[in-house]
């Protein structure tokens, strides 16, 4: 279950920073040693500060581990001839490492594994950065690769990912009073990128839109027609970013002074971390309430819950069932950005898959 990670307390936020800023798949820096580590350096104490408004530490790897449970209970259910099966975390900047999950994994004698994304949508700066890292490790850590990886690269638009938003939503829309319930805007925030990123064709501006229609489908089945935008948080330093800017969105609702509540949906996350916890639940809710938004209602992202669990399931489940196919889908998907480092991926895969066929 590969992911980004997030320090579990004060003492990990430097390095888990450093980990950032010198990944040559989420940004390039001129002199990217020296000026990484000098930004991350810098920005520790305000991130520790965050932090410590949320309880000292990203909470990820707890909702993690639930997550991973759930689902090897699961799949040990519904599919014991391929059990038992057993869930590593993989954390791209923070403990538990991919290198530690790999040494687990080779500990442990498995020889299939497949490498899942736990990011519904594909950027060539996560789930890309997390595959690369962990193409390095097997060649060296495997060295003979005797392991046999299959890989899940995005899966934002799960008919089981959808339902679990959509519930969710609905659930924040009946919280509110049932006279603006029907009218209050929905706005999806997702992560931004920086516009190069969108421009040298990464796809995860697109892949976020596609789960924000296909939530926004399922709803209006279901008769729910309020209005909603599309929004993009969590912008850090100079560059141009995707927008409309979160913050801009609520100022701006703040100004023309017609809605009073707002419904904010964390897409792009499978469970609270900083940017829902912090961002969206302390700072963007004090924006909200200083321009007049009365409530700001932040939805829960997935966390334990058991929809989205048997989501991962059955995403699970499939690709054991159809590895060939899927491979065959992430073969043909890496093109996203033309870069020489998601073609290490490419090309990995192509072995994998000439050695099933
Ligand atoms: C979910 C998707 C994410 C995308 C896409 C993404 C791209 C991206 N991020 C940065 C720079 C930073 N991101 C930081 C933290 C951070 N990023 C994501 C998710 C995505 N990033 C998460 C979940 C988190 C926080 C995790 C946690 O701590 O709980 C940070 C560090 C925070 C800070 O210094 O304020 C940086 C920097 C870029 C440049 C980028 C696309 C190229
Ligand atoms: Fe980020
Ligand atoms: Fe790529």
């Amino acid at each position: 279950m590969l992911n980004m990670g997030g320090p579990r307390n004060a003492s990990e936020v430097n390095s888990y920073l450093k980990g950032i800023f010198l990944d040559r798949d989420i940004m390039r820096l001129p002199f990217q040693d020296t000026l990484g580590n000098f930004i991350a350096n810098k920005r520790t104490s305000k991130v520790q500060h965050e932090y410590e408004l949320i309880g000292g530490g990203s909470p990820l790897e707890k909702f993690s581990l639930i997550q991973g449970q759930k689902l090897v209970e699961n799949l040990d259910s519904i599919s014991p001839e391929t059990g038992p099966h057993k869930a590593y975390l993989g954390f791209r900047y923070n403990e538990p490492t991919t290198k530690t999950a790999i040494q687990q994994i080779i500990k442990d004698d498995v020889k299939n594994v497949i490498a899942f994304s736990q990011y519904p949508q594909y950027s060539c700066s996560t789930s890309g950065s997390s595959f690369n890292d962990l193409y390095k490790l097997q060649k060296q850590l495997d060295p003979k690769q005797s392991i046999k990886w299959s890989f899940i690269d995005r899966w934002g638009t799960d008919p089981l990912f959808v339902k679990y938003y959509s519930d969710a939503i609905q659930k924040s829309l009946g919280k509110l009073d049932p006279s603006v319930r029907d009218s209050v805007p929905i706005l999806f925030s997702a992560h931004s990128v920086p516009l190069y990123v969108v421009l040298k064709g990464d796809s995860y501006a697109n892949e976020v839109g596609a789960s924000v229609g296909c939530v926004m489908r399922e709803l209006r089945d279901r008769g729910v027609v309020n209005p909603y935008k599309l929004i993009w948080q969590s912008q850090v330093g100079p560059l141009k970013w995707l927008g409309p800017a979160t913050d801009e969105v609520i100022k701006k609702y703040g100004k023309e002074g017609v809605y009073k509540d707002l419904v904010v949906v964390p897409i792009a996350f499978t469970s609270d971390h900083i940017e829902t916890l912090y961002e969206l639940g302390i700072e963007y809710r004090d924006l909200a309430n200083s321009v007049g938004i009365k409530n700001f209602v932040v939805v829960e992202p997935p966390n334990g819950n058991e929809t989205f669990t048997n989501c991962i399931t059955n995403i699970v489940h499939k690709q054991m069932q159809n590895s060939k196919r899927m491979n065959y889908q992430i073969l043909s998907r890496c093109f996203d950005c033309d870069s020489e480092q998601c073609g290490i991926t490419k090309n990995w895969i192509k072995a994998q898959l000439s050695s099933l066929l």
